[in-house]
This record gives C-alpha cells, sequence and structure tokens, in this order.
C-alpha cells in the first residue's frame, strides 16, 4: 500500500494553522506533521480545540492564517477523498432523514465510486458487509441508525470508515460512550489496521484500551499543542509484569481479516 502522497508526502501537514470561530481564534499557530503508520492521539481538555484541529486538518474548517496539507495538496484541491476516513463525534448523516444502518456504512464507499461506476459493485457490497462484522453490527443492517443507542451509532460511523478502507482514517472520541468490551474490539481493530500499513489520528480524553497502540501523543491546551512526543505511559493491563507489548508496528505478513467485535 502507498503510505505516503505524491513525492512522498506525508497524510497531513499544518504549518501555522490558524482557525476563527464566530470571529474568536481558536487555534493558534499549529504546526503538525502527521507520519505515515503513526497512531496520533490529540489529547487536551474540553473545548481546547481538537475536534477543530482534525475538523481543519481535513479541510472542514477553513484556516484563516497558516496552510494544511493532505498528501501533499491543499483540502481544497485534494481529490483522492478514498484515502481518508473520518468519523466524526456524533451520527449526523441524513439530517434527520431515516437511513439504515447499511446505508450509512455503505455511504464511507461513495468516495470509490465515480461517473464511471456510479452503483455499487460486489466489492462495495463485500467491504460494507465486512465493515458491518467487524463492528458487530451485521445483524442490524436492516435497521433505521438513528434508533441504535449512541454507542451502536458510534459503532456505525467507525463501520462507514472502514467500508471505505482508507490510508489514514481521523477519528474524533471514537472511544466515546461506547462501552467496554467495544472499545477493547476497537482497539484489535485499530492494532489489525497498523499493522497493515494505515495511519491513525485519533482524538480522545480517556485513551483506555487504545493506549498501547498510540505512537505519539499531543496535547492541545487552549488552541496550542503544548506537548508533543511520548504517548502516556501504558496503564493496566499492559503494564502487568509478563504482558506481552504486541507492537504495532511488528512486521506482519499478509493483511490478516479484521478482528470480528463480539461486544457482550
Ligand atoms: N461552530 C463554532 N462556533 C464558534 N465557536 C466554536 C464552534 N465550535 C467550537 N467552538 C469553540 O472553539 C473552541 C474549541 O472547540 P473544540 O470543539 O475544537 O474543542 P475540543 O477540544 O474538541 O472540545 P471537546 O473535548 O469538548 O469536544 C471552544 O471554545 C468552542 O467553544
Amino acid at each position: 500500500m502507498t503510505s505516503t502522497g505524491a513525492n512522498g508526502a506525508p497524510p497531513f501537514e499544518m504549518t501555522a494553522g490558524r482557525v476563527r470561530l464566530d470571529g474568536r481564534e481558536v487555534l493558534h499557530g499549529i504546526d503538525l506533521r502527521v507520519e505515515p503508520g503513526e497512531v496520533l492521539a490529540v489529547l487536551g481538555a474540553n473545548g481546547s480545540g481538537k475536534s477543530t484541529l482534525i475538523r481543519a486538518l481535513l479541510g472542514l474548517v477553513p484556516l484563516s492564517g497558516g496552510r494544511t496539507h493532505i498528501y501533499g495538496s491543499p483540502p481544497a484541491r485534494f481529490r483522492d477523498w478514498k484515502r481518508v476516513g473520518y468519523v466524526p463525534q456524533r451520527l449526523t448523516v441524513g439530517g434527520g432523514v431515516p437511513a439504515t444502518v447499511r446505508e450509512v456504512v455503505a455511504s464511507g464507499r461513495i468516495a470509490r465510486q465515480s461517473r464511471l461506476r456510479p452503483f455499487s459493485s460486489a466489492a462495495d457490497r463485500a467491504a460494507v458487509r465486512r465493515a458491518l462484522e467487524t463492528v458487530g453490527l451485521a445483524d442490524r443492517a436492516g435497521h433505521p441508525a438513528q434508533r441504535l443507542s449512541g454507542g451502536q451509532q458510534q459503532r456505525v460511523l467507525i463501520a462507514r470508515a472502514l467500508a471505505g478502507e482508507p490510508d489514514v482514517f481521523v477519528m474524533d472520541e471514537p472511544t466515546a460512550g461506547v462501552d467496554a468490551a467495544s472499545q477493547a474490539a476497537l482497539a484489535r481493530t485499530l492494532r489489525e489496521l497498523v499493522r497493515q500499513g494505515r495511519t491513525i489520528v485519533l482524538v480522545a480524553h480517556e485513551l483506555g484500551p487504545l493506549e498501547p497502540l498510540i505512537t505519539r501523543a499531543v496535547v492541545v491546551e487552549a488552541g496550542r499543542i503544548a506537548h508533543t512526543g511520548a504517548p502516556p505511559a501504558p496503564e493496566g493491563e499492559c503494564a502487568r509484569p509478563g504482558h506481552q507489548h504486541l507492537h504495532p508496528h511488528a512486521p506482519g505478513t499478509e493483511p490478516a481479516p479484521l478482528t470480528t467485535w463480539n461486544p457482550a
């Protein structure tokens, strides 16, 4: 898999990025380069600017100063959206229009379709099925997504990103409101994605079972990066004597299928 853009450009590179919302500057000169294969945690208090930062990296909010690139292109000129999977904080797809779980997850394939191939193919349907199985929602495929619990909706959004088979995943609090078993399942899924060479940027308050996967953390404080460097020290299971730390970049062989979630 190619994990950089043309000329080896990294997934994201922001230089002196500034963002104003409602006339108030909320990001004050951010420098951040995300390397291929990284699992970068964006940490910080409520309102520090974490979501705004990742939305700006994706071009979803415009910069008022500085510049940002996705695989070497400014967001407005970036065309290869199939390489990018975004898991927002909440399910907003459909804006109240009823959509089934399968339809929401299938929308993750849109960037892979084209004017020449506008309809879903067998490969699209298989990717949607795999993604639903991975997050343990295959039996809910025909249910209205809006009627699921918050944690299940979060899993739908993760499945939507998985279905797109992107090179880089950007996840805004993927564990928020998700039960402990599903958090552990998400950690297993992310570990496999990283082993396949994908890049992951995730916003989190609590890393929980994702902690051992993190290769670098940035801490956002009042719209600035206050710390960048080593991930937080592993706790709990990983810190126990005899625990086998499976490094996410351990050289692998063939990509294995993503582990199916079996939430209790
Ligand atoms: N659409 C908006 N208009 C005006 N101000 C906004 C808007 N969205 C966010 N803000 C403000 O920008 C700042 C950063 O918000 P942001 O959502 O990026 O923080 P966060 O670190 O992701 O917070 P949380 O952990 O609560 O999700 C906050 O002060 C917030 O009130």
